[in-house]
């Protein structure tokens, strides 16, 4: 590559050969690298999610270990990116191209020895071959340049640019350094049960009917999977739901797979029908179902073209959005989840919350709920809603309906944002407003 400066005296890696002979053997373990490097392609160029791309890129991968080997290496690159570009731009005299292959190689191989601990002569040696007849010497050298000079990551990852102004903007400096702390490890993982009876005794619970596991729990080992006594789902994604309460009569959720929020109505006593566009995401809804022997309808179908047979006391919706409230356990969406899609996603927000409005009974309770961090998804949709539907107002929470350490804004709305429970954990980034219509 001639933009970049070859490193002085380049390191060689143990056992990392920069001039193996093309068409020789690959070096064990490099096929997870090169799903990952796939990963990265899809979330970065194409601005694919990244659980969505797992399975076209580790197809061809053997076995449950090397696919998780690459989601672990795309994920901590993802939330390392701009250190880990900055680190690159600073052993390469002309700046690389964003897209180019020596950069993405140099990402996973850095990723690999500075965050997840993998020793360099392994990191290197396994990705060199994604850039045979290419880049492999730059590569090669620029990563021993690092590793000489002793590289380190940040103790706080870097948001990148676009994001860190937006939610600077938004909510301040403290909250934009909290959702960078909060980037640096995978979060805990919340449980929420159908019986509160049921909770493991000796796990952290912020709310009823909640438990708190530590990150990377084997989660399938702890008591009352196979029973299907609980489900996972994030503390803040369970608060829509608990906003709705128990009841007996109709609820529709809208927008409902994989189902969290349904199996939290179903328990709740709810006759649910949750409606689901995607039918590969409705299987979830279905299996959850089975799992936790809670009953409800499925519809699949878009809830801009359907209708239920008569108004419902209860609706969720629980809209598409940006998602940029689960960049603790999704990195890629700080990277995919621009300005355009925002926009784009609060429109049809909007025409979603236009059509809900008129399948509530009169003295019925719609909740409007959104995992992202973006206002225009959130008090804007609601400002904007309460304008248009003067027969709605605001119904905020009352003492002990959320989990402890949240509270409502004085709106009567919530929002939760980085930073909120920090101590025990944290939480994702959502906006839950619960709005009554009027009685007849
Ligand atoms: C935020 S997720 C829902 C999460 C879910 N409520 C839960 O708690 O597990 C949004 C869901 O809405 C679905 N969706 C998007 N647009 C839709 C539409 N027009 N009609 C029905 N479902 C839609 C997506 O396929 C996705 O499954």
């Amino acid at each position: 590559m001639a933009d970049a400066r070859p490193p002085r005296s380049p390191a060689r890696p143990r056992s990392a050969r920069p001039d193996r002979t093309p068409g020789g053997p690959e070096p064990l373990g490099t096929a997870p690298r090169r799903a990952a490097l796939r990963l990265l392609d899809a979330v970065l160029r194409r601005g694919e999610p990244l659980e969505s791309a797992l399975a076209h890129a580790t197809r061809a991968l053997a076995g449950g270990p090397d696919r998780g080997l690459a989601h672990a290496i795309a994920a901590e690159t993802l939330r390392w990116l701009p250190d880990l570009d900055a680190l690159i731009d600073s052993a390469t005299r002309q700046r690389l191209p964003d897209d180019a292959k020596a950069r993405s190689a140099l990402r996973i191989a850095l990723a690999q020895a500075l965050g997840l601990g993998t020793p360099p002569h392994a990191a290197i040696a396994t990705v060199l071959p994604l850039v045979d007849g290419g880049p492999r010497k730059l590569v090669h050298g620029v990563f021993g340049t690092l590793m000489r000079g002793e590289a380190k990551l940040p103790e706080v990852p870097t948001l990148p640019a676009a994001v860190a102004e937006r939610w600077r903007s938004n909510w301040g400096n403290d909250v934009a350094a909290a959702a960078a702390r909060a980037i640096a490890a995978p979060p805990p993982i919340d449980l929420s049960y159908a019986d509160a009876a049921k909770v493991l005794p000796d796990a952290t619970s912020l709310a009823s009917a909640h438990a708190r596991v530590p990150a990377g729990s084997d989660v399938a080992a702890l008591p009352g999977y196979d029973a299907g006594e609980w489900w996972v789902q994030d503390l803040a994604a369970s608060i829509p739901a608990r906003l709705i309460g128990r009841g007996t009569g109709t609820a529709l959720d809208l927008c409902a797979a994989p189902g969290g929020k349904t199996l939290q109505l179903a328990a709740a006593g709810w006759q649910v029908t949750a409606v689901e566009m995607s039918e590969s995401r409705a299987v979830r809804l279905r299996e959850n179902s089975e799992r936790t022997g809670l009953s409800f309808e499925i519809a699949i179908a878009d809830v801009l073209k359907w209708s239920p047979d008569a108004p419902a006391q209860a609706v969720l919706v629980d809209a598409p959005c940006s998602a940029t409230g689960i960049f603790r356990r999704h990195p890629d969406v700080l990277h995919r989840a621009h300005g355009g899609i925002v926009a784009e996603m609060a429109l049809l927000q909007a025409r979603i919350l236009e059509r809900a409005a008129t399948w509530i009974a009169p003295g019925g309770t719609l909740v409007y709920a959104t995992c992202s961090l973006e206002p225009e998804e959130g008090e804007a949709q609601i400002e904007r809603f309460l304008r248009d539907h003067p027969d709605f107002s605001i119904r905020a929470p009352v003492d002990g309906e959320l989990p402890a350490g949240i509270a409502a804004e004085p709106e009567g709305w919530v929002r939760t944002l980085p930073g909120m429970l920090e101590t025990v954990g944290g939480c994702d980034g959502f906006f839950v407003a619960r709005v009554e219509r009027a009685s007849a």
